[in-house]
């Protein structure tokens, strides 16, 4: 079961790897490692389970953050009241971005990782819709559009794969000036 002593932190050099693709089918390894992703999420989310192991709340994990450098992605993004069931649920295997729109879109709050034990204040700065293709479990081709909220999200555990931390996206010299047309997402 992955805890927070399984996430490796800012520093830690497989965080800055561009991480190998997954070949199909998928090795056991592989598999129990994306299943482990996906409960940790969960896990992270249950808040007796969280208080209890001491998790941080993710809405996403890249394999690179446990040290596997390779490229799976968890999602798990809850709907939004309680017993509502999780707007976006999947594991993403050799994601990759073959389109995006040409605005820009950042959260108002920023944005945080679990591999970074400190705040890092700013606008992350991202496209505001993407189209993704990834493999599923089973190695089928998949194709989806994600926009708002989720588009960030998605972006952001890509990034790993690549190498790249949220705040590589901020602009060091005015992290809360970026420009009129791009749309700040509450
Ligand atoms: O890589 C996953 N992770 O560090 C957890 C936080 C995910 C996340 C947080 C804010 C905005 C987008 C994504
Ligand atoms: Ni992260």
């Amino acid at each position: 079961m992955i805890t927070m002593d399984d996430i490796i932190r800012e520093g830690h050099p497989t965080l800055r790897r561009v991480a190998d693709e997954v070949s199909f089918p998928l090795s056991d390894a592989d598999k129990k490692v994306a299943e482990e992703m996906m409960q940790f999420l969960r896990n992270s989310q249950d808040e007796k389970i969280a208080e209890e192991l001491d998790l941080r709340a993710g809405v996403g994990l890249a394999a690179p953050q446990i040290d596997v450098s390779k490229r799976i992605i968890a999602l798990l993004i809850p709907g939004e009241y309680e017993d509502d069931p999780p707007e976006l649920e999947k594991v993403m295997f050799n994601p990759k971005i073959i389109s995006h729109a040409i605005e820009s879109a950042c959260l108002k709050g920023g944005e945080g990782c679990l591999s970074v034990d400190r705040e890092v204040p700013g606008f992350v700065v991202r496209h505001s819709r993407i189209t993704v293709t990834f493999q599923d479990e089973k190695g089928n081709s998949c194709k989806a559009r994600y926009k708002g909220y989720h588009a960030i999200v998605v972006q952001h555990e890509i990034d790993h794969l690549n190498g790249i931390m949220f705040y590589d996206h901020i602009n060091a010299e005015s992290p809360f000036s970026v420009d009129d047309d791009v749309i700040i997402i509450e």
